[in-house]
């Protein structure tokens, strides 16, 4: 099973909205065969585990080790305990129900029902730890939501009006290194938000650029429309959300998606439901300390990772609070990244 955990990693960022599920084929005391789920709509990991093994003779004999239940339903392909009936494997071995309506217990019923040995509950919280996104998506109707900011030695996420001199850029805290380990973590994604002050002050690009993988869906709050036409989250070259209180759909952009939400009552429970209606099931987000304070206020956040870099601003928009002690501190040259798990 920890073969299929490392397996399914392989998924992180493309498989998504579907699980990034793992699976092994076992014959005796060798592995036959290894699949994860491909980018979404292609084949789950069970196919492509089945059809990696080379003598199709030994499935009779062999076990199946999956991190989720096998499908049992027809999505965009046909279910996996269907094949995995097929291929005549006798004994499967799961880490996980899925919580999916579609499934819920059928797939594995369906396997018992044609006879086969089904196991679940292997590494049961490792397993549950992997499918992090997907189980958040599936059980709470929200997506999994990663708070992340960099603040100075003094405690500042932005330095004082003046000392930006109107220059819309970001004001930059963290070093090159920490830099790129962000645009890996947007590139495991599916969403990455920020507030309008952000935008206002720092006209972000918000993609992946400094690592492989797709850039996340942006996600913007604007209750007015004020964000300049020229700003680069508006340039179409993403996806985008503008999340917005203006109802005139004259004044909105092609290629941009608003969706309008109630600025006079709690934002994150209503951006957690808009992103779910997008089926984004993972979303980063990037400041600024307002939008990030709403999510803490709200207790709707999964992990915070924070950076802690060597410079000093003396004055400037204080880092959002969290009352929780890290779970793990690393150095990434002499900044500091500290990780925070809300459990
Ligand atoms: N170091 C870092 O990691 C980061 C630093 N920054 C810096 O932070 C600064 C911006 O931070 P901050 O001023 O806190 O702004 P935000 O980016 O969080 O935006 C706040 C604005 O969003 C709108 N808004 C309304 N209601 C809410 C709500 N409940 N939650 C959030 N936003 C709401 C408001 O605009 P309106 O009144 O128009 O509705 C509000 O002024 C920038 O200078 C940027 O450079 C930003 C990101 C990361
Ligand atoms: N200043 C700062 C960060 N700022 C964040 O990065 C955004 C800019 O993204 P992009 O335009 O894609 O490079 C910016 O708006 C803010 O959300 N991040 C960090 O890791 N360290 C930093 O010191
Ligand atoms: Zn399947």
């Amino acid at each position: 099973m920890r073969r299929c955990i490392e397996l399914g990693k392989k998924g992180l960022g493309s498989a998504t909205p579907n699980p990034m599920v793992g699976c092994v084929v076992v014959c005796g005391d060798r592995i036959i065969g290894e699949g994860f789920t491909s980018p979404y709509g292609g084949p789950h990991a069970e196919v492509n585990a089945i059809r990696s093994v080379k003598d199709e003779q030994l499935l009779k004999k062999s076990s199946l080790y999956v991190t989720l239940e096998p499908c049992s339903h027809f999505g965009k392909t046909p279910p996996c305990s269907d094949l995995i009936i097929a291929s005549g494997i006798p004994k499967i071995f799961i880490g996980l129900q899925d919580p999916h309506d579609k499934v819920a217990g059928n797939g594995i019923q369906k396997l018992k029902d044609a006879g086969c040995e089904v196991t679940v509950g292997i590494l049961d919280k490792e397993c549950r730890d992997h499918h992090k996104r997907f189980l958040t998506y599936q059980e709470q109707k929200r997506p999994y939501i990663i708070l992340k900011w960099a603040e100075t030695q003094d405690g500042f996420i932005a330095p004082t009006i003046e000392k930006r001199k109107g220059n819309p850029q970001p004001f930059w805290i963290t070093n090159g290194y920490s830099k790129q380990l962000v645009h890996k973590w947007r590139s495991e994604e599916q969403g990455i938000l920020v507030g309008t002050q952000t935008v206002m002050d720092d006209n972000p690009k918000l993609t992946v650029r400094n690592w492989e993988g797709k850039s996340p869906v942006r996600v913007v709050l604007d209750r007015d429309l004020k964000t300049p036409q020229e700003f680069h989250v508006l340039d179409g070259d993403e996806q985008t959300i503008v999340l917005t209180a203006v109802a005139e759909t004259k004044k909105y952009r092609d290629g941009i998606a608003y969706e309008i939400i109630d600025f006079g009552q709690p934002l994150a429970a209503q951006i957690s439901a808009v992103l779910y209606r997008h089926q984004i099931t993972s979303v980063i987000i990037e400041g600024g300390a307002q939008t990030l304070q709403t999510f803490i206020y709200e207790n709707l956040w999964d992990e915070a990772r924070v950076f802690k870099g060597t410079i000093i601003f003396g004055d400037g928009i204080l880092a959002p609070e969290i009352s929780e002690s890290p779970t793990k501190t690393e150095s990434i040259l002499a900044d500091t990244l500290s990780l925070y798990y809300n459990d």
